[in-house]
Order: C-alpha cells, then structure tokens, then sequence
C-alpha cells in the first residue's frame, strides 16, 4: 500500500531519499524489477510503479495519480511515464481528474502487466523468475515513444478548453495537461524538464496550499464534537437497519434514494395519493438510472411505500422531509412521536428552523436531531448534522455515522437560524441585492462570482433554485410586505437595511427557470440557458428612481469583497457562537454545498490567505459607508484574531476557545 508523498510535509521539508532518482535506478537496474500493488498505489506510489519493469496488482487494488486534486502534478515522472505506456488520451483523463481506477481498469489501460486473487508478492516473485532471461530493454517506459493520435495539436487545443471550461479557476489541471502535451511532443528528458518546472510553480502555489488543507479539513470534521464536550470518539452511534422518510417532495425523494442505494430498508411516506403515485415513478427512475451507471441492480425492493405514518412504527430512524413550515413539522414530530418505537432517532431535514422547537413535540426530545440535505440529496455530497439543546451525542453520533454510510460528507453543527451554510448565505444573497438598488446588473456580480470560481454566480443560483422558496420565508417573517402607510415597498425593516427586489420579482411571477423569467430571461420555463432580460434593467432604473438611489460605476473588487467578506464575517459569528467547531467545517460545508471553489479552499481559508486584517479593514470601510447593513459591522472573534496577530488557521482554535470563555 502505496499512498503517495506524504501531504503534510509539502509545506516544509520533505524527508526520505528524492524519489526520481531512485525511480531513473530502478529502471534502469540490469536485473527486472516487479511492482507487486496491494491495496492502493497512488502519487507517488504508482510513479514508483511505473519506474518498475512489470505491474503485478491485486484484483482489489486501486491506482491513480491524484495529485491534480492536491493543487500539483504527478513531479516524479508520472506525467512522462504514464502516457508513454497507456496513450495519451487515458493518460490525460487520469492525470486531469486525479481519479482512481481500479486493478481490472488497469490492466484494460495496460498499466498494469496482470491482477491476482492471490497474495500479490509471492504471486510477483514467480512472475520475475519466469522473466528474469527476458531482455529489458522493452520494458523501460521512459525509452517508449508517446503513443498519440495523429493531429496532438488538436487534441491538445480540445483537451485545454474543456480542462479550462471545468477548472473554475484551478491552475492544476491546466498545468498537467502541458506537462503531458511535453510527454507527447518533447524527448523523455526535455520532457521530464518541463515537468520539473511545472511542478515548482504548483508547488509554492497558494492552491495548491488550498487544496491540501482541504484535504485534511474533509477528514477533520468527521472528528467532531459539541459545546457540551460530547466528541466524535466517546460516543457510540446505534446501528441503523430500517429508516423512513417522510413527505416525498423533491428533498424526500433524493433521501430516499440515498438510503435505498447505500442498502438500507425504507419506509417512504407520502400522505397524498397523486404526489405517492409520482414520487413512487420518479424515484424507480433515478434508482434505475444510477443503477445502470453503476452496472448494479437498482435497490427498488427496498423500498416500501405508503400513505399512513403508522407504517414507521417499527423503523430504527425517520427523516422529516415536509414542506419548510414550521406548524406542519410540529404536526408530523407529534406524530411521530406517538407512532413510533421509544427508541427511534426522528430527525428533519429542515434547512434552517429551530431544531429544538421540533424536539419539544416528541417524548424523548434527546433522540432529535436535524439532518439537512442537499438538493439533489442523492447526488450531493453535503449533510449538516444539527444538534439542539437537548440533542444527545449518541443521535449525533447516529446521524454521522448513517450520513458516512450513505456517501455524505457529514457535518455536525449547532441549532440556529439557517444552522451554518443558509445562514452564511444570507448576507453574501443580501449584498449581492444592494449591489443592484446600488447600479450593479446580475449578469456583472455573476460574471465576478464566477471568475472567482462559483460554479453559478448567486443570480443564475436563485434562478435555479427558485425566488419564490425564499419569499414565502420572508412572508412568513413579515418581512415581504409593503409599508402598511404608503402601500410602496419600503427599504428598511426594524432600522436595518432591506431591499424587496426579490420580493417585486416574485409579485410579478418571476419565480426563476420554472417560470421562465427570473433575473434573467429564458426561452421556455424550465430552460437553463439563462439571457440578460432588458425588462429586468429598466425595472432596477425605474425602481432606484422610484427610491432616489444614484447608480455608481461597482467594480469587480467591490462585488468580490462585498459578497464575499460579508459572508466570512458570519462565518466568524459562527465559529464565535459555537455552531461550528472549527473553520474546517465551515469550509466543507461551502465546498460540498454551495460550490466554492476548491482550490480557495473554503470561506475561512480564503479569509486566512487574504490576511485577516485586510478582511477586517475592509469591512469597515463598507460598514462606514453603509452604517444601516449590521452584517457588516467586524464581528468580535475576527477583531481579536487580528489583535492576537492574525495566527495560522490551524492556531483559531485556541482564540476561539479564549473568546468563548470571556463571554
Ligand atoms: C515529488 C512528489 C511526487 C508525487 O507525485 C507527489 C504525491 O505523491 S502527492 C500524494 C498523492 N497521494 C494522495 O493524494 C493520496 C491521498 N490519500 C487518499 O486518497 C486516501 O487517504 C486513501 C485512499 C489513501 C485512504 O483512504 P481511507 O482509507 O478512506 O483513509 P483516510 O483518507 O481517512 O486516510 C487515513 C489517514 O491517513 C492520512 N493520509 C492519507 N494519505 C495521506 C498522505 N498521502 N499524506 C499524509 N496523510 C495521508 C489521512 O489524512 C488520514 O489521517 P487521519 O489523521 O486519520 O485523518
């Protein structure tokens, strides 16, 4: 077992012999040299391999070189070798995608020479007494000419645009298709240069420091713990055999699947007979799907379905997927509660109300938690876990373990308002919509999310996700209503800046892509191929002249930090509140849930990288133009960071701690 260098060294210095010239003695040892693959080869470990005459792998073996996905390339040769021995296409889609393939991939790929059921190093051996009269020459990868289709400088043209279109900003992929565009047009040395200096630019890069920490944070949160102490490795989660879902809406639906897939028994219950009927077809469709994908049979029978909720009596746990209204939650937990055995964990998928109000409605108020999902739930990766007051770490424990078995990436975060990811969102959604009353259009501070790296910039989000979700929560707030004396919308709400352009939209049916019309025009409802709607800009001229707003020239800074920096310092509330633990759950939570870019490595870490005290001197330069925006204002945690000298990300802990226990 082969996992490559070891990542926490990158950012010193690096132990052990230098790999490449011991791969260059390897290969060109008189004697043959068998690499025998047992559980994984990666990185490093497969340039190892490569550097070897033969490959001799377990059938259960994994090989890959996923260094692309660490901000780097494969620097000790795998950019030349690989291509050399399976072709320049394949070795593309490997090296660009960082992904694993598995033993029987290789051996089609040709990367490796054979796979065993068998233990791979007596089986090794054996092959290198058969070959040890064989001569070596043909067996030295890096003398082998690059096998490449005819016109390279095409493929190469077509391989670059699709690599930039994906890469979202990342500097990695597009390096690693010029490191092996050198394999294929350069000789093995001049090519091997180029690696080397493509892999020290990556090296120092600041994503590639993004990446990495990345890497560590995704397994840091599952090392979680809560305020009360209970952590990840006192507390015992209760095996899970039967789980139900209730309400069968599109969130419903995605749970159900997720369950089903990853083996468990469901219960899915829908209480109106025509949404069962759809749910019950849309739901066999994505599991027959998947399943075909995945060359499996689809998990139908394990679900059963039904209309009543006495139907869950006997299940083990329960997701609540109802509508988002907090009177009917209350309503199906009371229910629940007396339907189901003492012993069942009732958790919803809420996307922000109070978890702890739900729990009040049950006997045994301990065993709720939230589990909140994300659309489409079978498909992200993302679950925050949330735990209310009365939570208790062995339903914490339940719901992350259950979470890891059905392929999320699980968070546990604490009860408030939008938990961690929806509450962050509202300030970044709340500047992106003064950034309009201000002269800004949707197409521009999309077009600077999007230059940063978002998959979708937050108009093209709300469009896709629909204007009219975050209506009916600000209706039931009271906060989308006219002023009661004029009639017209008005612009502040309890002193605080509000701005009700979401609102109007909504009033005129521009609910987004289902509608057609949104922030952006669209051929037909349900297109995704959004335009710039003229209606849409004489509507913002009409309405800031309507509200006396001059509009400004808004720079791209301006858009970038605005949106963003507002969003960081609710990240700090956060981490002050005690809702997350660390900056590396918020940061897993933005980059599996709402799509920010990797290689910044999450909105806190992008904050560290950008310097603290920039982060705060800007904010209140905006909270100094804009006295009415409270989201603005420095929060405490990140004044007293900077005041504490701005320390390495690793290091916000212990002033968190600090400030927590002065509170
Ligand atoms: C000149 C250089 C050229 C070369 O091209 C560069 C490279 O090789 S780049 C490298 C290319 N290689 C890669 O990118 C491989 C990255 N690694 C993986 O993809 C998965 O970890 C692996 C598949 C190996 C195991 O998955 P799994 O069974 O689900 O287990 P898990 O994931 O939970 O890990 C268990 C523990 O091991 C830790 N750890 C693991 N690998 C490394 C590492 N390389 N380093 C340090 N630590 C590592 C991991 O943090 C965790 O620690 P903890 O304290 O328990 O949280």
């Amino acid at each position: 077992m082969h996992s490559g260098a070891d990542i926490k060294e990158f950012g010193g210095q690096m132990s052990g012999p230098p790999l490449i010239p011991m791969i260059h003695a390897i290969e060109a040892a008189s004697k043959p040299v068998v690499a025998a693959i047992e559980g994984i080869a990666l990185g490093g470990g497969l340039e190892l391999a490569l550097g070897c005459h033969y490959r001799i792998a377990h059938s259960k073996a994994r090989v890959g070189l996923p260094e692309v996905t660490l901000g780097l390339l494969p620097g000790a040769g795998g950019s030349q070798r690989l291509p050399r021995l399976i072709g320049v296409p394949a070795a593309l889609d490997l090296i660009t995608t960082g992904r694993h393939v598995t033993a029987a991939e290789a051996l089609k790929f040709g990367l490796v020479d054979q796979i065993t059921d068998h233990n791979t190093v007596n089986v090794a051996v054996k092959f290198a007494q058969r070959v040890a009269d064989q001569p070596l020459d043909a067996r030295r990868i890096s003398t082998y000419p690059c096998l490449c289709p005819s016109d390279v400088a095409v493929l190469f043209e077509e391989v670059m645009q699709r690599v930039r279109r994906t890469a979202r900003g990342a500097i990695a992929p597009i390096a690693c298709v010029q490191a092996v565009r050198a394999a294929a047009t350069l000789p093995y040395n001049q090519g091997m240069e180029r690696e080397r200096e493509l892999m020290a630019t990556l090296f120092t890069s600041g994503q590639a420091r993004a990446l990495q920490y990345f890497f560590f944070a995704q397994r840091a949160v599952g090392r979680w713990s809560m305020p009360s102490g209970a952590r990840w490795d006192t507390s015992k989660p209760r095996p899970v055999h039967k789980a139900a879902v209730i309400g069968l809406g599109t969130m419903g639906r995605g749970i159900t699947v997720a369950l089903a897939q990853a083996g468990f028994s469901v219960v899915a219950v829908e209480t109106q007979e025509k949404q069962l009927m759809e749910a019950k077809q849309a739901i066999s469709g994505m599991l027959e799907r998947g399943a075909k994908r995945r060359g499996v049979a689809p998990a139908l029978d394990k679900i059963n379905y039904g209309r009543n909720i006495q139907s869950v009596a006997d299940v083990d746990l329960v997701i609540e997927a109802v509508f988002e209204d907090m009177a009917l939650k209350k309503k199906v937990f009371q229910q629940l509660s007396a339907v189901c055995k003492p012993s069942t964990f009732l958790c919803s998928n809420t996307s922000g109300l109070d978890i702890d109000q739900l729990a009040c409605q049950t006997r045994n108020p301990e065993l709720v938690v939230g589990m909140h999902f994300f659309a489409p739930a079978h498909v992200m990766k993302l679950l925050e876990v949330v735990y209310g007051p009365k939570s208790s770490p062995l339903a914490v424990a339940t719901a992350m373990q259950l979470g890891k078995k059905i392929g999320k990436v699980s968070v546990a975060v604490g009860n408030c308002r939008g938990f961690v990811g929806n509450r962050m969102l509202k300030p970044y959604l709340e500047q992106a919509l003064f950034l309009l009353e201000e002269g800004a259009t949707p197409e521009f501070v999309d077009q600077v999310l999007e230059e940063f790296g978002f998959a979708m910039g937050v108009f093209r989000m709300s469009d896709l996700s629909g204007l009219d979700v975050g209506w009916k929560v600000r209706m039931a707030d009271g906060l989308a209503m006219p002023d009661p004396t004029t009639g017209q919308p008005t612009r502040l709400r309890q002193g605080r800046r509000y701005s009700p352009l979401g609102d109007l939209l909504c009033e005129q049916g521009r609910f987004g892509q289902k509608t057609g019309r949104g922030w952006y025009q669209y051929d037909k409802p349900g297109s995704q191929v959004a335009k710039p709607d003229p209606w849409l800009h004489s509507f913002l001229d009409e309405y800031r002249a309507r509200h006396a707003l001059v509009a400004h020239r808004i720079d791209h800074q301006e858009v970038l930090e605005r949106c963003l920096y507002s969003m960081i310092n609710e990240g700090f509330r956060i981490l002050e509140d005690g809702i997350a633990a660390g900056p590396e759950d918020i940061d897993v939570i933005y980059v599996f849930g709402y799509s920010w870019p990797r290689h910044h490595g999450g909105p806190m870490f992008y904050a560290a990288t950008v310097g603290l005290n920039k982060v705060l001197e800007r904010l209140e330069h905006y909270y100094q133009a804009h006295p009415d925006v409270p989201s603005l204002q420095p929060c405490h945690l990140l004044r007293k960071l900077v005041a504490s000298g701005s320390p390495p990300i690793q290091k916000w802990r212990e002033v968190i701690k600090k400030v927590r226990s002065q509170l």
